[in-house]
């Protein structure tokens, strides 16, 4: 049996609890916003259905569009407001910061143990978050220096990569490992993030259910579920995926 010899972590959610700031940031920008527009209101599963795991502003339009309102989708340099999907973000992003900055971050321990155990086993390890914040938050969870590569939100617009739940990021992340996808472990808490990993030929797919629910991540494409990476260990990477050989 061949051995799995690389895992690609998502970030949010995965080795930190950042999904859940994210999470709070965007009820802060929707739930008023759905109100004062007379729209349907905001609820925690438009955040999983529609915005977790991809970039910050396709999960702006995939949200508006389940409210059948369509945007000017703007640039990267709109103020942060109301005006375009650009706008919006942007104006998310100024709430998840200052989250970050008074909620502190640190790493889910089980995911930690779960890394060590990897990267002792001999595993290379990368991070694939569709996250633009990724850098400060790696750092600020002091895992920086854990990964051999970073691919993120801005390695993704620098290089045109199509965001979760396309399987580019993971792609490239195993290819500057120099790792075949086939060889290569995806670790995701979203659903988005379980469709990239089932949309490539990688060697298997683990959904780490932070809320989103076992049964989904499932139909979605993990392979495994944990409710925490700690309860895995150096083993996986023996693990084959069933009929993954069959897949794309
Ligand atoms: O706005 P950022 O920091 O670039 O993040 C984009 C997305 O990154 C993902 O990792 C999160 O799951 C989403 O909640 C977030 O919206």
């Amino acid at each position: 049996m061949t051995s799995l010899r690389a895992v690609l972590f998502d970030l949010d959610g995965v080795l930190t609890p950042t999904a859940e700031l994210h999470m709070r940031a965007w009820a802060d920008l929707f739930a008023p916003y759905c109100e004062a527009l007379g729209l349907a209101p905001y609820t925690p599963a438009d955040y999983f259905a529609h915005i977790d795991g991809k970039p910050r502003y396709d999960g702006v339009a995939t949200f508006l569009a389940s409210r059948g309102v369509e945007l000017p989708r703007g640039t990267a340099a709109d103020a942060p407001g109301e005006g375009t999907v650009c706008a919006l973000g942007n104006r998310k992003d100024e709430i998840v910061n200052g989250l970050f900055a008074t909620e502190g971050i640190e790493p889910y321990p089980g995911s930690v143990r779960f890394l060590d155990a990897v990267t002792d086993a001999g595993a290379l390890v990368a991070v694939v978050s569709s996250s633009r914040n990724t850098p400060s938050v790696l750092a600020a969870a002091h895992l920086a220096d854990r990964f051999d590569v970073v691919v993120d939100g801005n390695v993704a617009a620098a290089e045109h990569l199509p965001g979760k739940p396309a399987p580019d990021t993971y792609l490239r992340a195993a290819e500057r490992l120099g790792v075949p996808a086939s060889e290569s472990i995806v670790v995701e808490d979203a659903l988005s993030g379980v469709q990239a990993g089932a949309a490539g030929p990688f060697g298997l797919v683990i959904g780490v259910d932070r809320g989103v629910g076992a049964q989904l991540l499932r139909t979605h494409g993990a392979d495994l579920v944990v409710a925490d990476l700690g309860e895995l260990d150096a083993s996986v990477l023996e693990t084959p995926a069933p009929g993954r050989e069959t897949r794309a």
